[in-house]
């Protein structure tokens, strides 16, 4: 994906400026920065997730594959099937785990139950959950603990086969154990899925991602190697926020 020159207003409040930046496949780039910097802003419009917000205004262009995604006659909809979403608080649905993993599916008009079947189970293997519910798909996706709830919502987001994954801190409410699996998952999903997350966990980003972005008011400072943004950042803001002197 492509991000050139991209500001988001809310009202007549400025929330990103300027942001250009591109997310290669097969690399995940993490986003950190201050409270109110601008990330979830900026990742919620790859996927035009903004687009119900009233009053907010994009300008500049998103590309996935090189189509702008805010030209006039792409459909939103199909745009969150091609960029998928997790967020902060898993959200399974009040139905079973295979019904909240087939949701998109059946959204997207697949009945075939063959086909369902080997969908829901490829995309909980991929979401390394298979192994913990196999013998209980009929029961609710609410009765998981949360770490399980996270890495259904993301086997739900997976099911459609998106090609970018974009994640806005989903560990956040998760314990260490649950993290830390959480994270293992993300590492190996970007082989087969681009992700962008969103972090305010600057070691988790370090372990995650290959590109790291930092976001201050509104502005992205500076993308580059994860190593390298960690070790020897270009910009003083950059260098005072990841050794913890603000933020
Ligand atoms: N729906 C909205 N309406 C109005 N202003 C908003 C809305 N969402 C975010 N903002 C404002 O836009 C700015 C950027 O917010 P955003 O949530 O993108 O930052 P963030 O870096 O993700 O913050 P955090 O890390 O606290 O989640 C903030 O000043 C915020 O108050």
């Amino acid at each position: 994906m492509r991000a050139t020159d991209l500001s988001v207003h809310y009202g007549a409040k400025k929330a990103i400026t300027g942001v250009t930046i591109d997310v290669l496949e097969h690399e995940s780039l993490a986003l950190i920065g201050p409270s109110g910097c601008g990330k979830s802003t900026f990742l919620r419009s790859l996927n035009r997730m903004n687009d119900t917000v009233e009053g907010i205004r994009v300008e500049g262009t998103v590309e996935l594959d090189g189509e702008p995604i805010y030209a006039a006659d792409v459909d939103p909809v199909l745009v969150r099937r091609r960029v998928g979403m997790v967020f902060q608080r898993s959200t399974p649905f009040p139905k079973s785990i295979f019904e909240n993993v087939a949701y998109g599916l059946r959204i997207a008009g697949q009945q075939n139950a063959r086909v369902l079947a080997e969908s829901v189970e490829r995309a909980l293997r991929r979401a390394a959950l298979w192994d913990e519910v196999k013998d209980r798909l009929s029961d609710s996706g609410m009765g998981l603990s949360g770490g399980q709830q996270q890495r259904l919502c993301i086997a739900r987001a997976l099911a459609v086969e998106p090609e970018v994954l974009l994640m806005d801190e989903p560990c956040s409410a998760l314990d260490p154990i649950a993290t830390a699996k959480v994270e293992d998952l993300v590492s190996d999903l970007r082989h087969s899925v681009t992700i962008v997350i969103v972090t305010h966990n600057m070691q988790q980003a370090a372990r995650v991602s290959q590109k790291t972005g930092f976001f201050y008011m509104g502005r992205l400072v500076e993308v580059g190697d994860t190593s390298t943004i960690f070790t020897r950042p270009r910009h003083r803001e950059t260098e005072d926020y990841i050794t913890g002197r603000f933020g």
